[in-house]
């Protein structure tokens, strides 16, 4: 789709809608006239279970519980902490209810956990889970390959979930995969997104995730998108979650706020990706989102230092550096700021083994060196007295 104009700012705050699909010859002006940006933005981590799900070496259960703890300490309201899946499915999920007993619920914090059938809800109620989430999909072939069942019998087997919560008092939230794209059917429609987004509000899910969950999305996809979705049920009830693969994740969520969302899923270190979305990237970061948050004056309640130590602390326990961008920016500066001895010269490729690759770890990292040397062959260790610089050949 060409958009000859995404966005053209007619006040301080108030921002007109001037898209024109060259294709449709629709004015997204008819679409909607954007409203201020929310004062508020509710930020769903997902990092624990979206982001660690797709890991192949099996994190241990003390250091999700760190993690979860960690992220729950920057002020996050939302941290998904797991899910109750099948472990041959996903094992790195198989120690669900180690992490949810181990963690430390704060008051005020909701640790939502995927639940895919009844069972799962059970399982996850029993280790004290207060909120479950439940995946559904657009795609009848991503919810095949993701939860062996076609969207009928997924909702089905939702509705007992649903039921089963009420009961309990439970709090669910739905999710639909595959709003903006899937990896195995060529398009999607964006009537089955409303049309299963609708029956899991109607199941009683208080909030619906919009997930792109291979990230092709776009602005101008986006919109169209919540144009849909919200002509069903209400914005308010609406978040987005958003991959990064094409690196139109930030674009969208900016988006989504001028269209008056505010619940954005988002992941420290931006980590993730689902094991049945091949090609994937992991979900737009956490860090990330903040710091265009901060600049656009909307609150969330989240301490970017402390967020910025967790993902430092998860990247290097998994022998990486973070995909943030913002945390490598900003504990580049920091080191810069610190350690005169620090080189200025940073150079990340991930998947370039050839190029030397370097980020900065604060000192106040928790993880001891050792582990990460254990993790990661050719590693070396500049030290200063007030920062570390890690170098990988
Ligand atoms: C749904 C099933 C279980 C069906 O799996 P199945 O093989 O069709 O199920 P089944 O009923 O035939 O059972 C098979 C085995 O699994 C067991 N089982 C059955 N249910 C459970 C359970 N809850 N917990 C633990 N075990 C379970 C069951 O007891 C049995 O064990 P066995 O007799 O062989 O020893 C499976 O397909 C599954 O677990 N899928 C989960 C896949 C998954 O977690 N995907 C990633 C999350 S979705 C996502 O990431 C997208 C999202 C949300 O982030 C948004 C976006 O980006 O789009």
């Amino acid at each position: 789709m060409n958009l000859s104009r995404l966005f053209a700012t007619t006040s301080k705050n108030v921002i007109h809608s001037r898209f024109i699909s060259k294709s449709t010859g629709s004015t997204l002006s008819q679409m909607k006239v954007f409203g201020p940006f929310p004062e508020y933005v509710k930020i769903v981590e997902v990092g624990p279970r979206d982001g660690l799900q797709n890991e192949k070496q099996i994190v241990q259960a003390k250091d999700k519980i760190q993690l979860i703890n960690s992220l729950s300490a920057t002020g996050l309201s939302v941290v998904e902490a797991t899910s109750f899946v099948s472990p041959k499915w996903i094992p790195q999920m198989a120690d669900n209810t180690q992490v949810l007993r181990g963690i430390t619920q704060l008051e005020g914090v909701s640790y939502p956990c995927l639940t895919p059938n009844l069972r799962g809800f059970e399982a996850a109620y029993e280790a004290g889970a207060k909120e479950v989430a439940i995946f559904a999909a657009a795609s009848e072939t991503f919810s095949k390959k993701n939860i062996n069942a076609t969207i009928e019998e997924s909702l089905a087997r939702y509705k007992d979930v649903c039921d089963a919560a009420k009961d309990k008092n439970i709090k669910v939230r739905g999710y639909v995969s595959c709003v903006l794209g899937c990896p195995y059917e060529t398009t999607t429609s964006i009537d089955k997104v409303v049309e299963v987004s609708k029956k899991l509000y109607d199941l009683g899910c208080y909030e619906i995730s919009l997930g792109d969950t291979i990230g092709v999305g776009t602005p101008g996809a986006t919109f169209k998108l919540l144009q849909a979705v919200s002509s069903q049920i209400p914005l308010s009830a609406i978040a987005v979650h958003f991959h990064d693969t094409y690196g139109q994740a930030l674009a969208n969520i900016l988006t989504s706020l001028q269209y008056g969302v505010n619940v954005v899923d988002s992941s420290v270190s931006g980590l993730g990706g689902c094991p049945y979305a091949k090609g994937a990237t992991g979900n737009v970061a956490t860090e990330d989102v903040l710091y265009m948050m901060k600049d656009l004056g909307i609150n969330c309640n989240v301490d970017m230092d402390k967020l910025m130590e967790t993902s430092l602390w998860i990247s290097k326990l998994l022998g990486r550096s973070p995909s943030s961008k913002v945390s490598l920016a900003l504990s580049h500066k920091t080191n810069n700021n610190n350690t005169a001895t620090t080189t200025t010269t940073t150079k990340l490729a991930e998947n370039s083994p050839q190029q030397k690759q370097q980020f900065f770890i604060p000192t106040s990292c928790p993880i001891q060196d050792e582990t990460l040397k254990s993790k990661t062959p050719n590693f070396e260790q500049q030290k200063s007295s007030s920062s570390s610089s890690l170098v990988f050949n």
